[in-house]
Order: C-alpha cells, then sequence, then structure tokens
C-alpha cells in the first residue's frame, strides 16, 4: 500500500521563541536551524523578521540548505493595501522559501482584537496570501483559533480558510491557539473542513498542550486528514508549550497504526538520531533533559523494579513497547531498594563486574544497598557511588589515601566598607604513602572551599586530578526540617568527557558533601587506571 506523506513543520524557532524564559540569540537560532535541518524537518519556521532585531538578522539570509525556510507574520492590516504594509513589505524582503501568515479566523477576535469588519479579514489574508505568491515565496495561513471560531461561527471560519486556499495558500493551517480542544472536536471539526472542500493535503494542525493532548490532538487531525503538523522540539512553546514533535516522530515512525499508512522524511537512520537531537537542544537550552520524556527521556527505558527486570533480562519486548536503540536511547536496569538479583546483575555486568547469582557476596552487596537506601543513599543516581560499593564488596579497590580530618569555617563579617562579607575557609589533612599533606583553602562557600582544598596537594596522585571538574551540584533535605538527613549527588566530568555521579548522605551537609566528593576522586584515579567507568552496552 503506499503511504500518504506527512510533512514535519517544526516551530521552535518561532513559537518556541514565544516560550517564557527562552530567548535566543542569532547564534543560538543558526546552532538550532542547522540541527533541524540536518535531522530532516519538512519546514523550519525561524522567527517573525521585523519583529525584533535578532529574527531581522536571522533572516538576512537563507539558513537552510534542505528544508524549506519560513518567515512568520500577521496578514497585512485592514485599511491598508498589501503593497502599503510595511510589516508584510518587511516579510516578503526577508531571505525564506515561505511565508507564514497568522490570521485571524474567529469573528469575535476579528471584532476585538482587530477591530475591522469579517470582510476586511477576508480581504486582508486573500491580498497577503497573494503577495507572498507574487513574490515568488510559498504561501501558508495559520488560522489562529480555528476551532474556537469554529464552535463560534463555522461559515466565518471555513470562510477564512476557504479564502486562503482559493488565494493560493499551500497549506491552511487549524490552530488550537488556545490549546482548550479535545481530541474528538478536532476530529470532527477536521473532517468538517474536509467535506467544505479544502482537501486534507493542504492542511495543517499547530496544537497547544493546556490540557496535555497537542500530540492527542495531532494525531487526531492527522487520522482525520490533515498532512502537515506544526510543532516544536521537546514540546516549547507559549503557556503549556506545542505539540511535542520528538514524541510525535517516534510515534508516527514506530507505531504501526500510524506508520502502515503514513511516512515522513525521517528514515530510520535519522530516527535513531531523535534522543540525540532532543538533548542537543536541551544543551543549547542550557536545560535539564525531561528523564521522563517519551521514547528519549533517561527514565524512558528504565526499570528498578526487580519483576521487571527479571523478564526483561530474558526477552526485552516483555517490557518495552518499542526497542529503545530505534530511537538512540537505552536500556537501563536500575539498581535500589525496588531491584532484585536481576537487576543488580546486569548492573554489575554493564561495568564489567562479574558475578555469579549465587555468590553469596551478591547477597552481602544488596543488602548493603538496600540498608543504605533506607538510610538516605539513592544509587539509582550516582552510577559512580555504585561501581565503588560494588567493587569493594565484591572484591578490593586499592587505599590511594587516607583522611586524617577536615575542617570548615564560615565567617561572617564586615569588610572596611561596612559591607557584609562572608568567608569560608577549609582545611583538609589526608595521608598518602604515610606522609600527611595539609591543604587550606577559601571558596566561594563551604563546599566550594572543601572541593579546592582536598583537591589542593593529592600527593603523587595531584596531576592524575588536576582536570577533574565539577559539573553540578544537588542537596535535597531528607525528613524535612533543621536536623534532616541531607543527600548531595555531585555530576563530575574530566578531559575525556566521560560524567560521573557520585553519592553521600549525613546529617551535615558538609559531611554529606566530603563524601560525594571524595566517591568522585576515588572514582577518577580508578578510572584513570582503567579499574572502573568502563561502560559495555546492554
Ligand atoms: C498565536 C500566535 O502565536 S501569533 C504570533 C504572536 N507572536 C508575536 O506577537 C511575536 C512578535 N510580535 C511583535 O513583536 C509585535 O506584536 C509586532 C512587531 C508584530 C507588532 O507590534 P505593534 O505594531 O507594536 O503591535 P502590537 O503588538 O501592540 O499589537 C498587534 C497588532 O497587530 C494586529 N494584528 C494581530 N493579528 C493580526 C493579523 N493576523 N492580521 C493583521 N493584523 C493583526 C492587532 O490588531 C494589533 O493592532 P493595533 O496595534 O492596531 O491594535
Ligand atoms: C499561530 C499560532 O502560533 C497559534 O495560533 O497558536
Amino acid at each position: 500500500m503506499t503511504r500518504e506523506r506527512i510533512y514535519l513543520f517544526d516551530t521552535t524557532l518561532r513559537d518556541g521563541q514565544q516560550t517564557p524564559g527562552v530567548d535566543f540569540s542569532v547564534e543560538d537560532k543558526i546552532a538550532i536551524s542547522n540541527l533541524l535541518d540536518e535531522f530532516g524537518f519538512d519546514y523550519v519556521e525561524g522567527g517573525y523578521p521585523g519583529a525584533n532585531p535578532t529574527d531581522t538578522a536571522f533572516f538576512s539570509r537563507k539558513r537552510t540548505e534542505r528544508a524549506s525556510f519560513v518567515a512568520f507574520g500577521m496578514t497585512k492590516r485592514a485599511g491598508i493595501s498589501a503593497s502599503n504594509d510595511p510589516g508584510l513589505s518587511t516579510l516578503l524582503q526577508a531571505q525564506s522559501d515561505a511565508v507564514c501568515f497568522v490570521a485571524k479566523s474567529w469573528d469575535y477576535h476579528v471584532r476585538v482584537a482587530l477591530g475591522c469588519s469579517n470582510d476586511e479579514n477576508l480581504e486582508s489574508i486573500r491580498d497577503s496570501v497573494q503577495a507572498a505568491r507574487g513574490a515568488s515565496r510559498e504561501a501558508m495561513v495559520d488560522c489562529e483559533h480555528f476551532f474556537d471560531g469554529y464552535k463560534a461561527n463555522p461559515d466565518y471560519a471555513l470562510a477564512c480558510a476557504r479564502t486562503a486556499y482559493d488565494a493560493g495558500a499551500r497549506w491552511i493551517v487549524l490552530c488550537d491557539t488556545n490549546g482548550g480542544t479535545q481530541p474528538h472536536e478536532v476530529r470532527e471539526i477536521v473532517a468538517a473542513v474536509i467535506a467544505a472542500g479544502i482537501p486534507g493535503t493542504a492542511l495543517g494542525i499547530h496544537a497547544h498542550d493546556d490540557t496535555g493532548q497537542a500530540v492527542a490532538n495531532s494525531l487526531a487531525a492527522i487520522e482525520a486528514g490533515c498532512r502537515q503538523i506544526q510543532g516544536t522540539l521537546n514540546g516549547i512553546g507559549e503557556r503549556c508549550g506545542n505539540a511535542n514533535l520528538v514524541t510525535l516522530i517516534g510515534t508516527l515512525c514506530l507505531k504501526d497504526v500510524y506508520a502502515s499508512r503514513f511516512e515522513t522524511a525521517i528514515d530510520p537512520e535519522r530516527l535513531s538520531r531523535l534522543s540525540s537531537l532532543s538533548h542537543a537542544f536541551d544543551e543549547l537550552l542550557n536545560r535539564s533533559p525531561n528523564h521522563q520524556a517519551p521514547y528519549v527521556g533517561a527514565s524512558a527505558f528504565a526499570t528498578k523494579a526487580g519483576i521487571h527486570a527479571s523478564a526483561l533480562l530474558k526477552d526485552p519486548k516483555t517490557y518495552e513497547h518499542v526497542a529503545p536503540e530505534s530511537v538512540g536511547n537505552f536500556r537501563k536496569v536500575m539498581v535500589s531498594d525496588q531491584g532484585g538479583k536481576s537487576n543488580f546483575i546486569n548492573a554489575l555486568k554493564r561495568r564489567g563486574i562479574e558475578v555469579a547469582k549465587d555468590d553469596p557476596k551478591l547477597d552481602t552487596l544488596i543488602s548493603i544497598v538496600k540498608e543504605r537506601e533506607a538510610s538516605g543513599y539513592a544509587y539509582e543516581g550516582a552510577d559512580a557511588s555504585f561501581e565503588l560499593l560494588a567493587r569493594r564488596t565484591l572484591g578490593t579497590i586499592p587505599e590511594f589515601f587516607s583522611i586524617e580530618g577536615f575542617r570548615v569555617m564560615i565567617e561572617r563579617r564586615f569588610d572596611s566598607l561596612g559591607r557584609i562579607k562572608i568567608v569560608s575557609e577549609a582545611v583538609v589533612k589526608i595521608v598518602v604513602d604515610g606522609e600527611t599533606h595539609m591543604s587550606v583553602a577559601e571558596g566561594d562557600g563551604p563546599v566550594n572551599a572543601l572541593d579546592k582544598a582536598l583537591r589542593k596537594d593529592f600527593g603523587k596522585y595531584q596531576h592524575e586530578i588536576d582536570d577533574l571538574m565539577l559539573a553540578d551540584f544537588k542537596v535535597r533535605i531528607l525528613n524535612g526540617g533543621t536536623e534532616a538527613i541531607t543527600r548531595v549527588l555531585i555530576e563530575s566530568t574530566d578531559s575525556s568527557g566521560v560524567r560521573w555521579w557520585t553519592v553521600g548522605v549525613s546529617e551535615n551537609i558538609i559531611d554529606a558533601s566530603f563524601q560525594a566528593l571524595m566517591d568522585s576522586v576515588i572514582y577518577k584515579l580508578m578510572k584513570n587506571r582503567e579499574l572502573a567507568g568502563k561502560i559495555a552496552a546492554e
């Protein structure tokens, strides 16, 4: 059976830019448009030329090689001609392959927001589309509030879509601008638009996630006949976000109900880069990835539960709806107090540690982990501390150094100008080959001072930890109150680019931090000797 083509339209750089807290520079836009273009999107909407200096500069030249590069802007204003509208002129001067107009399709909005007549709005739609076509651009129209508009006045909403279509727009995009429409309504209204004479091959869907239905609404529109989907990377966008294209791509390519009927430009090779696309975008945004994101999240194929792990190891299909590697993700069988022997054997095997199921040391390790987790440790997020604990319990690890003690002092004082100054100072004594090394350091806060002092003089190991860097530091107070237990998680990295997590738990935040720092240093020394850190693919 020939499959019908679904076109993927990315609006990360336009609607995504309307996300609270997101503010792209021209350089960011260039990097993101390269990612999108290489990945294989059909359309990349770059922004609104003329609305701000960044978008105007971004459209000074075409930014995509493969994808159609789209400029967004509003239809001409009522009361002036298309050729005299400065906003429209700027839009048509921008270097783009296509222009996507936003047009009102709800009569209430025409009256209240535009303050013109329904006919004047239709004229704006028609003249704007014709102007874009006259400037040799592919024209498309985002019919803003289409679903709400259709519910209020179906004839007028349809007239807006029809006017755009008759004027030569390649795509009429039905927008759920306020994000409140439900999937059954999308299905019914798209069917009505097609019944009114606009073919599905000219219809797109633009859904917002205000009721958590943006992906479901996009799929409902596809089922009803739309052939273009607008959305964003990782679902960023105004308010609650847009339809998440990463999720939609996974579903369209891997779920038979869609994959058997439709095709996109995303072939299996591109699909296997879906996780890295999503993570690269988070990296550019300087955001932590959503671990629970469908398909691409770190937890999407992770299990803690012993019963699941046991079956997964017999056959992954028992607990996986698709193969993780199809989207470039990994299976993760984690160790925690929810795990049985299967979780542990698998986690150890990944780290190159072989242990038999009936080895009593395995039982010892499991009970240590379960006891420690009951007292506040969390090993599922601290891979390096787990590996050190396992190696200590099952075999031996070299004793590189020992700690004689540490002291941290915090002083709040006034400087000569009477300003408050907080000074943190730490002293650490370590013993290497029987020789005591004492280091003192000041830092931005007590943990920073302690870290600096700990790593200041490691004797013969000093050169080995010079490239050790702390990438992240997370503190969690367990049980609440000032007498509570504190858990500290530290993410470390080095010049090899490898990252590892360590954990410390104590009633004292400084002591918890010190434990996590110590584990990080020991792991680094083990890793340097290839005694730890070798992760095998599952
Ligand atoms: C649903 C969406 O996401 S649509 C995209 C929304 N995105 C943005 O608005 C981001 C970029 N926008 C901007 O930077 C500015 O709004 C600009 C530069 C486009 C316009 O700025 P200004 O001229 O100062 O107008 P302002 O933002 O105050 O108001 C929007 C104007 O556009 C008019 N307008 C809105 N939609 C349309 C439309 N589809 N067609 C014609 N005019 C429209 C409004 O009636 C209003 O006119 P008014 O100034 O006469 O009241
Ligand atoms: C066009 C658009 O972004 C919307 O209607 O939501």
